[in-house]
């Protein structure tokens, strides 16, 4: 789905850093992240297990594990309003509102002890003035957005008595129900089979035609990136080292670890693939290398690579649109 150039931007993440603690120390999962995203378009952000995916996701809803983690710097500006600096409390009524996240696993998004209609019911009370009476006629309303057959029955099911498909659709319910205009979606379809996941995508997709949301989809396949980014964020050690149009990625792939992640995927519009392995692991984060973070497993990596952090550098395509990467090899081109 081509995006409208003149689309406005309505999320700008600067320099995020959130830490993990291990014993005393605090170590940067997510190190200095800046993106943005704009009205209708789909950025996927991809990388390895570990690379900081995940907690990027919670830092943007300010929902890191208290215990483990701290958003240390940096700012989330969404409408004009920068979230970091927003209240527990005000950041509840943002929250569904205005930004919204759909888990993995429904199961752990969705409470056993209530009718999904209810809790599609409570999600709008929270966030809108559809009045108590209305809310199960609402609800149901909503279960059909979802396209979730007979919702009038459907609307009283508990999740347990829903396939794992339709408990997602349950949850991309939940998250669209206040209209959003960011959606994060943490490798919503990694828990459902490849048919029911190709209808899942085509739905998110269907929604955000209509409701112009902007959506980062965080995942560890290239083939749904393929099939539904109109950008990419690549993700390593807490970095993103490139980003780009999904396309130029594909076609020009500026980092050697993006080029390493693509090398035995299937082209664009080819068949699903799983990120394939890269020899040697991801930095411990604290471990980190001193220069650039993949240099240790890097094919081409010279001596400044191990000891100099490389910038960002970019090479935007010839329609001038932006993509960069972070490698020390650019400087020359
Ligand atoms: N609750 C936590 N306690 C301790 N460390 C954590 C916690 N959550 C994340 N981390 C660490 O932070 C780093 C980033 O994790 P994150 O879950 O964001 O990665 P990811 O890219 O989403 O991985 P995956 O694709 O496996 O979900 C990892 O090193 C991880 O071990």
């Amino acid at each position: 789905m081509p995006l409208d150039p003149q689309s406005e931007v309505v999320l700008e993440v600067r320099n995020l850093t959130t830490t993990i603690s291990i014993r005393t120390d605090e170590f940067a999962a997510v190190d200095n992240v800046s993106l943005s995203l704009k009205r209708g378009e789909t950025l996927g952000l991809v990388g390895e297990s570990g690379s900081g995916k995940s907690l990027t996701g919670l830092s943007l809803l300010n929902l890191v594990p208290k215990h483990a983690a701290r958003v240390a710097g940096g700012a989330v500006m969404l409408d004009g309003v920068d979230l970091l600096q927003l209240s527990e409390r005000e950041m509840r009524r943002v929250r569904g509102k205005k930004i919204s996240m759909i888990l993995q696993d429904p199961q752990t998004s969705l409470n056993p002890s209530f009718s999904v209609g209810s809790q599609i019911g409570e999600a709008l009370s929270l966030h809108t003035d559809v009045p108590k009476k209305g809310l199960k006629a609402a609800a149901v309303e909503m279960l059909r957005r979802v396209r979730v057959a007979a919702p009038e029955h459907r609307v009283d099911a508990y999740p347990h008595q829903m396939s794992g498909g339709m408990r997602q659709r349950v949850v991309g319910a939940i998250a669209i129900s206040c209209a959003p205009d960011v959606i994060i979606a943490d490798e919503p379809t990694t828990s459902l089979d490849v048919t029911v996941q190709a209808q899942y995508i085509r739905l998110l997709q269907e929604l955000q035609a209509e409701t112009g949301m902007g959506i980062i989809f965080i995942t560890h396949d290239f083939g749904i990136v393929a099939k539904v980014c109109h950008r990419l964020a690549v993700m390593y050690a807490g970095q993103i080292v490139e980003t780009g149009p999904v396309e130029r990625i594909f076609d020009a792939p500026g980092h050697p670890y993006t080029q390493a992640l693509l090398g035995s995927v299937p082209k664009l519009h080819g068949q699903q693939g799983r990120l394939p392995s890269i020899s040697g692991n991801p930095p411990a984060l604290w471990n980190k290398p001193k220069g650039c973070k993949f240099a240790p497993r890097c094919p081409l990596a010279d001596t400044r690579c191990h000891t100099e952090e490389p910038p960002v550098y970019d090479t935007p395509d010839q329609d001038g649109r932006e993509h960069w990467a972070r490698c020390w090899r650019l400087e020359t081109q």
